[in-house]
């Protein structure tokens, strides 16, 4: 059974008046568990706009959304949000800073149920699991789980962040651009963790990139979205022997014009 399926989903921006601007085409997409997809597009595509409708954040105009086999279409934020974890752009998101590091992950292992956590507040037995897990991280963050998330540089508390979305194995991971805010070099060490992570619990993962080098290297599947519709959608060994070179061609194939947002060709 798919993890998440999307059918015939449309959104319009102020339906109606002379700005109407019909932001998803009827979209269908279906995620199959473990799968983890890579989506990458120019300005305005709609990347945001569906990942909006399929966390909640934006009401759906038309069509329906699945997550194992649940109709979630008019399901709020908070519900999905025990199916569903979500990592953003900013650092800063994801995590509380005036918590430490081990009171953070605490809350994460109680998403969707965290009434219980200042009374019961962290056990010994967690922190030794959380120890372990950050640990994973390789930035040396298992000695310091006493330190502020605040104190933490971006690439530290995004690394955070991501195992906090993971702790607890979501159905659906979506992550939204969610190196964009650093550096190059830190935005490449969190994307080869969240690879390993993604992998290693086979999390079923959709990823909005502006990043077209990462959209390549990875994910087992690509999907290009233009003007609101899906135009290239690649897995499998298609997906792992293709160049930006093909990945062009195939856009310039099927929507029928040049791809020209620089910001992702040069990236
Ligand atoms: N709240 C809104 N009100 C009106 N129009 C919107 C709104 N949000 C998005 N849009 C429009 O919908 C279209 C899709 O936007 P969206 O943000 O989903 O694109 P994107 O692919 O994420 O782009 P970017 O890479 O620039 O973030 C764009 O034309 C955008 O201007």
């Amino acid at each position: 059974m798919a993890v998440l399926e999307v059918h015939g989903l449309h959104q319009y921006f102020e339906q109606g008046t002379v700005n109407e601007n019909h932001a998803l085409k009827g979209i269908d997409l279906s995620l199959e568990r473990g799968e983890f997809v890579a989506i990458i597009g120019g300005n305005g595509a709609g990347k945001s706009t569906l990942l909006n409708s399929i966390a909640g954040t934006l009401p759906v105009n038309q069509g329906q959304i699945l997550i194992d086999g649940k109709d979630v279409t008019y399901q709020n934020v908070a519900k999905r949000a025990k199916l569903i974890a979500r990592v953003f752009q900013d650092p800063r998101s994801g995590t509380a800073s005036l918590l430490t590091i081990e009171q953070n992950l605490a809350l994460a292992e109680k998403r969707g149920e965290w009434r219980n956590f200042w009374a019961s507040g962290v056990k010994r037995r967690d922190r030794q699991h959380f120890q372990e897990k950050l640990a994973t991280l390789g930035l040396g963050l298992e000695k310091r789980l006493g330190a502020e998330m605040g104190l933490l540089s971006g690439g530290q508390r995004q690394a955070v962040t991501l195992l906090m979305a993971t702790l607890k194995k979501p159905a659906l991971l979506l992550l939204d651009e969610h190196t964009a805010a650093l550096d190059p070099q830190t935005s490449a060490t969190v994307m080869a963790l969240t690879d390993q992570m993604v992998r290693a619990q086979k999390i079923t993962t959709l990823m909005i990139t502006h990043n077209m080098a990462s959209a390549l290297k990875y994910g087992d599947r690509l999907i290009m979205l233009d003007h609101g519709e899906i135009a290239v959608d690649v897995r499998g060994e298609a997906k792992q022997n293709l160049t930006v070179e093909d990945l062009l061609t195939l856009f310039k194939e099927r929507s029928g014009q040049e791809f020209a947002d620089d910001a992702v060709l040069l990236s």
